[in-house]
């Protein structure tokens, strides 16, 4: 066993807390040596031997040393040298047999200790420091597990004796803690900032508290924040007197920032400033919330941003209903863009009918990275306090984009116009999805961008380029592209125009009109001048016609069926997914038509009536991009042949959604045929028979095609149960739920908590 503590005696001198709690741990794992103590208080040393801790111990280390294997001193950052002075005069002249080591809070002046005592760090000293403790002081607060999962740091000179570092690193693993390696100014300058400035805030505030005349009322009245807040008061005055001796230049340094981060926010509340507060406050928060998840080695994303990533699946039982009235949560294209353009506005934005998906959260969430106050969401409202076009800050680590192309293609954009370099990273979907369509065109405006093999993420984007407008044909229709290209050209000297080889949905040119910033266009050219500025309104997100599409097709393929959808976003270049099945002879109705913020919305009615295939029109395939999982389920329930071509768009989607359905259709069993930019499907329609079997599909992890198949059990003979359906929480956050409203019967298996 590599980790094993063979040593023959270990002598802690100076047994306290820490000491003590190293003993108890050591005996708790069975360490078959002998274990001795010295310390000035003889009491200590009795107590120690009562407790079972220690073997032996006494008072004078002339007596305690000799014959020790390893030392660890455990006495007061300024007892040391003292300590040191006395092991020189009785350890042998050859040290080598002896290892010695530390527990103290500072490094650099236990090891000018060590100089002047020995002439020099002695290979076989390996200076350390265990991040634990407790207020509570004396061998008494002995706890074996005072170090089970926390961290050893050891700073050894580069000189350190091999065998001795091994020692004492088995030592400390063997108390269940974390050993870390750093030199000795970099544990000065993080243990300064880390421990010592909270512990000298602590003392402060307790004591100036403690001297004001009502101080029993304080005391008495005192609720969890000061509780919270000056715990570790309560710690032993001496040691930390030497800590602030010893760790002094590092101390005050730290000292100065939180100076002057605390002046900014007396002058805040001064000034009644909430903007400069909230700000602050929603960083810390958000902050303390990474710190919390660090410290229990969760990631931040897994924690915050997405639903447990365990293994979801949904089981549907086969037939069921499709009634009733829905409205499905906010528009996911909308939503990305309400955060983005809202945080470079100048003023407060109100956001209503915000998707609380996870895609869009991780937008919300990489603004606050970059220091934009964001409150909300509560029930789809969202406040974002807007920083300006020039005024987000550099976010301190990768910006995580989640399952999001949306996200990752825009922000391009955007960061490609700051003055800080950023990353951007995603999950592992979209970790395989194409950047380059975005990178080329940026770098063609002057953006220093990198990217991954293959033009894929993560993306590293070089802050301070000096962008050029552009004239840019799009390869492909695309409206991240396209949004993207308008995001950079508002940072971009002259005019960006973007040429689309067909229309794609034009949100981002209608939100930036409606905040003020002006995008012209003619025939298939859309442009704007670099230079501009945003100012904060409202913005009202319709339902996503995306979302609704799922209950479209429900209705369209179950006799009897009639849904309604409610305030569904109809922007003209979305509606391809009615336009669609309108032509396949699905009963469609709107009403209610109005608009809001800019976009039109309406109540869409849809009633059973039998579908028949059609070859989809090529324009209309841009229109109904996120639709064709779900229509291709219209088609399996449409009598003759659903033909779809000019889709390749569909092969770099969260899935290669066109081999994804095509494998599910083949467990169905339905007909089919694929193609590069397509497919062909034969369905039926008869009224009393299931169109296609049952089966076990894999989602493969991508929204829409496990909602889909949840839809197609409609018409199922038998159970479909459908693999990795956690990303539905994406763009459909309740799709389960509204689901069984209608009348399907979906078990969601797997799901933590
Ligand atoms: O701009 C947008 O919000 C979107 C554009 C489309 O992607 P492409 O631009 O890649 O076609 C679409 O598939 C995506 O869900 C959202
Ligand atoms: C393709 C989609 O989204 P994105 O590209 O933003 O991941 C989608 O929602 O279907």
């Amino acid at each position: 066993m590599p980790n094993r503590v063979s040593e023959s005696r270990l002598l802690i001198v100076g047994l306290g807390l820490i000491g003590g709690s190293l003993a108890a741990a050591l005996r708790e794992v069975g360490f078959d040596g002998k274990i001795a103590a010295c310390d000035p208080d003889a009491s200590e040393i009795e107590r120690g031997i009562d407790m079972g801790l220690i073997d032996s111990g006494g008072t004078a280390l002339s007596q305690q040393a000799p014959g020790a294997s390893m030392i660890v001193l455990a006495v007061p950052v300024l007892a040391m040298e003292s300590v040191m002075r006395e092991l020189a005069d009785v350890l042998p002249e050859d040290m080598a047999h002896v290892v010695i080591t530390d527990v103290g809070s500072t490094k650099a002046t236990i090891r000018d200790c060590a100089r002047r005592v020995f002439g020099r760090v002695p290979p076989t000293l390996v200076l350390g420091h265990p991040i634990a403790g407790s207020e509570k002081s004396g061998v008494a607060a002995a706890n074996p597990k005072l170090y089970v999962n926390h961290k050893v740091i050891l700073t050894p000179e580069p000189d350190v004796d091999p065998d001795a570092l091994t020692r004492v690193r088995a030592l400390w693993q063997a108390t269940g803690a974390e050993v870390l390696e750093m030199d000795v100014a970099q544990h000065d300058h993080v243990l300064a900032r880390t421990s010592h400035l909270p512990h000298l805030l602590a003392f402060s505030l307790v004591d100036t508290l403690a001297r004001q005349d009502q101080r029993l009322d304080i005391f008495r009245y005192a609720a969890g924040g000061f509780r919270d807040f000056t715990r570790i008061a309560g710690s032993d005055p001496v040691m930390w007197r030497d800590i602030f001796i010893a760790n002094r230049d590092a101390v005050l340094a730290s000292l100065d920032d939180f100076e002057a981060g605390l002046s900014k926010l007396r002058a805040a509340v001064e000034a009644g400033n909430s903007d400069a507060m909230l700000a602050t406050f929603d960083r810390a928060s958000h902050a303390r919330h990474y710190f919390e998840s660090l410290l229990n080695d969760t990631s931040y994303q897994a924690e915050y941003l997405m639903q447990p990533q365990g293994q979801v699946t949904y089981r549907v039982r086969p037939g069921g209903q499709a009634q009733g009235r829905l409205r499905v949560p906010g528009d996911k294209s909308i939503s990305h863009r309400s955060i983005m353009l809202g945080a470079l506005a100048e003023g407060v934005s109100e956001v209503k009918g915000f998707l609380e998906g996870e895609d869009s959260l991780a937008t919300l969430q990489a603004f606050r990275e970059m220091g934009v106050a964001i409150e909300g969401p509560h029930q789809g409202r969202v406040t974002i306090h807007g920083v300006g076009m020039h005024g987000l800050k550099a976010p301190s680590g990768p910006l995580y984009v989640g399952n999001s192309g949306t996200a990752m293609r825009l922000f391009a954009g955007l960061l490609a116009g700051q003055a800080f370099d950023s990353e951007l990273t995603g999950d592992a979907s979209l970790n395989k999805r194409p950047m380059g369509r975005v990178a080329d065109p940026l770098r063609l405006m002057g953006a220093v961008i990198d990217t991954a093999e293959g033009g894929r993420p993560p993306l590293n984007i070089h802050g301070g380029a000096a962008l050029k407008g552009i004239d840019y044909d799009l390869p492909m229709a695309s409206a991240q592209v396209k949004s993207c290209l308008l995001f950079a050209g508002m940072y971009a000297e002259g005019e960006t125009r973007v040429r689309e080889p067909a229309p794609t949905r034009d949100h981002t040119e209608r939100m930036l009109n409606g905040f003020g910033y002006p995008v012209q266009r003619d025939g298939d050219t859309c442009w704007l001048a670099g230079g501009g500025k945003l100012t904060a309104g409202p913005i009202d997100v319709p339902s996503d016609i995306s979302s609704a599409t799922f209950f479209l097709v429900a209705a369209a393929i179950t006799p009897g069926a009639d849904i309604t959808l409610e305030h569904v976003g109809i922007n003209p270049t979305r509606i391809g997914v009615i336009n669609i099945l309108t032509l396949m002879g699905a009963d469609l109705t709107l009403s209610s038509q109005a608009e809001v913020g800019g976009e039109p919305v309406a109540d869409i009615r849809i009633r059973y009536a039998p579908l028949k295939g059609i070859d989809i029109p090529a324009d209309q395939v841009p229109l109904a991009i996120d639709e064709f999982p779900a229509l291709f389920i219209a088609a399996a329930n449409a009598e003759g042949t659903t033909r779809l071509r000019g889709a390749e768009e569909l092969r770099v989607k969260e899935s290669d959604r066109i081999q994804a359905m095509a494998d599910g259709l083949a467990i169905l069993g339905v007909e089919h045929t694929v193609v590069e930019d397509g497919i062909d499907i034969v369905g039926n329609n008869r009224e009393n028979v299931p169109s296609y079997g049952g089966g076990r599909i894999d989602s493969l992890g991508d929204h829409r095609i496990a909602m889909a198949f949840t839809v197609a059990a409609l018409r199922a003979g038998n159970e479909i149960v459908i693999d990795d359906c956690a990303n539905v929480g994406t763009s459909f956050p309740n799709f389960v739920e509204l689901a069984t409203r209608i009348g399907l019967g979906v078990k969601v298996e797997g799901e933590n908590g």
